[in-house]
């Protein structure tokens, strides 16, 4: 099968019904008509208490390279569900508009715009898929990962997941997302080549199977390298593995760097006890015991109860396919509109459910913090133009319920959502990885620990100010007062 088109894009990783729409609003002479969409989820992911933000540089890359490309175009064209004119606007159709967003490394919540896409009905249509593709992705594992550093603390968690990730490009991203969640490393060597993501491994069984002796194959690792780490289950754990990698370490004394072993099946608790013993006992107290085997947080936290005595962590794929989850569920909107007239309208879609409603306007959230101990007190959506920085004292009430109410003074209120692209132009700088990775960990200091714990944490307020409150009330009372009419 030929996929390899040399002028291939994303361009046409949308949905069809998008391009359908396009095609609509192009025909009926509303393509410059001015739209605002915002990207939000409605539950938190692994029902965490926090979750953290991964997909920008994705973002930009797609949207720096927005246009659809002549294969692009005569594929359209081959299935007679477009008009020529409306290819013929396609074909030089760029991204003129304005995104701003959350960035990497932030934390965020349910029910917050995440993304906000200011431009043209046609631009804010085009790239709902793939933001929500990106997004729905990243942030579930840059959330899963942080889940686990949670746990392992200052240990060392290595990224193994490739083999077992849903394709090359989600091996390749959510790597990525796990380094952002504070993983150390990934075995995946592209990531490292294109990221900078710091690589490691050890070998594989198929290294003593080839050999068919596990004296003979450390022997020859340590012959062609100068770190060792030889995985020591193959045959026997205690009874061979262990005393061949001590064997091998010993006759190779300072020729190597004897970093440990690692164990990938068994009773890892019994059998790390046992091998701590023997490595100590042998005088290798500095060499490390690495385990992996469908390992994540709840088996690490159950691991530490039992005592197990492992110093770093190997996680492939219940990190790397969000095994517990399999989606964020983070959904796109359309919250202001123009109308005929030329003026931005309201819009929402409704629900009987109120965690199914979007709230209409054009936002911005603020991450609101006590300015003497520095932590969070929640986040605070307005409407765009709205500043809390210049009040006071801030009256935050629960929106769904109202009645749950507290007033803040003495606040530092910065805005999360930032410019990135402005009318096509892209204004932001992405810092590098190692900085984003960074600001992950100096974001959760500020996190009071009830949000933080792995289980039932407290739930992080996200509330509305008390226009951006009003302004959906009068919206939802409208649509009521239009539906009662027909
Ligand atoms: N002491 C322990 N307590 C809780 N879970 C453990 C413990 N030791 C290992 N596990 C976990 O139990 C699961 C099964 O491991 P086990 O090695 O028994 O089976 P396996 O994966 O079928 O082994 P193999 O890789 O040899 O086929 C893995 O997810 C592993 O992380
Ligand atoms: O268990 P994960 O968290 O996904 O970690 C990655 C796994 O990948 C390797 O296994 P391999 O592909 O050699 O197969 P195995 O399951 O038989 O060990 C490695 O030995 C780990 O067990
Ligand atoms: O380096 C390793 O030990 C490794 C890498 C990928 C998957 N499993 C193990």
């Amino acid at each position: 099968m030929d996929y390899n088109y040399p002028d291939d894009s994303y361009t046409l990783h949308t949905d069809a019904y998008e391009l359908s729409m396009m095609q609509t609003y192009y025909k009926k002479g509303l393509a410059n008509r001015k739209a605002v969409f915002e990207a939000f989820f409605r539950k938190m992911p692994f029902e965490n208490g926090y979750a953290v933000f991964a997909g920008l540089e994705h973002i930009i890359t797609y949207l720096k390279n927005l246009r659809f490309s002549k294969t692009d175009i005569d594929y359209l064209k081959t299935t007679g569900q477009f008009d020529d004119d409306f290819l013929d606007y396609l074909a030089n159709f760029r991204f003129q508009g304005t995104l701003r967003s959350v960035v990497e490394g932030e934390l965020v919540f349910n029910h917050e715009p995440l993304l906000q896409v200011e431009g043209t009905i046609m631009e804010g249509t085009l790239v709902e898929t793939a933001l929500l593709n990106i997004i729905n992705y990243q942030i579930m594992i840059a959330t899963k990962a942080a889940r686990i550093k949670s746990i392992v603390g200052d240990q060392t968690v290595m990224e193994f997941g490739s083999r077992r990730a849903q394709e090359f490009d989600a091996a390749l991203w959510g790597t990525r997302a796990a380094y952002i969640g504070g993983f150390d490393s990934t075995s995946n060597v592209r990531a490292g080549k294109l990221f900078g993501i710091p690589i490691s491994g050890t070998h594989a069984h198929a290294l003593v199977q080839t050999y068919r002796d596990e004296y003979e194959a450390f022997k020859a690792y340590a012959e062609t390298h100068h770190d060792c780490t030889f995985l020591v289950d193959t045959f026997d754990t205690l009874r061979s593995g262990v005393p061949n990698a001590i064997r091998v370490a010993k006759e190779f004394g300072d020729r190597i760097n004897f970093q440990g072993v690692r164990i990938d099946s068994g009773d890892m608790a019994y059998l790390s006890k046992k091998v701590r013993k023997m490595l100590d006992e042998a005088g290798f107290k500095d060499a490390k015991i690495v385990c992996s085997n469908g390992l994540d947080e709840k088996t690490i936290q159950n691991l530490q109860m039992q005592g197990a005595k492992i110093d770093v962590w190997g996680i492939g794929t219940k990190l790397i396919t969000a095994y517990d989850q399999p989606t964020l569920g983070a959904v796109y909107k359309l919250t202001l509109v123009e109308d005929e007239t030329g003026k931005m309208v309201n819009t929402m879609k409704i629900s009987n459910n109120v965690s199914k409603m979007s709230t209409p306007g054009k936002h911005q959230v603020w991450r609101i913090t006590d300015r003497v101990d520095g932590k969070s007190e929640g986040d605070y959506v307005t409407l765009s133009g709205e500043d809390p920085r210049q009040l006071d004292s801030l009256y935050m009430f629960d929106p769904n319920y109202t009645f749950l109410h507290k007033t803040v003074k003495d606040f530092v209120a910065r805005p999360l959502l930032q410019d990135i692209f402005v009318d096509g132009q892209l204004v932001y700088e992405q810092p590098d990885l190692e900085t984003i990775r960074a600001s992950r960990a100096t974001h959760l200091d500020r996190l009071w620990d009830e949000y933080k714990r792995d289980l039932n944490p407290e739930v992080y307020p996200v509330d509305l100010s008390q226009k951006c409150y009003d302004n959906k009330m009068a919206m939802i009372q409208e649509i009521h007062d239009y539906v009662d009419k027909i």
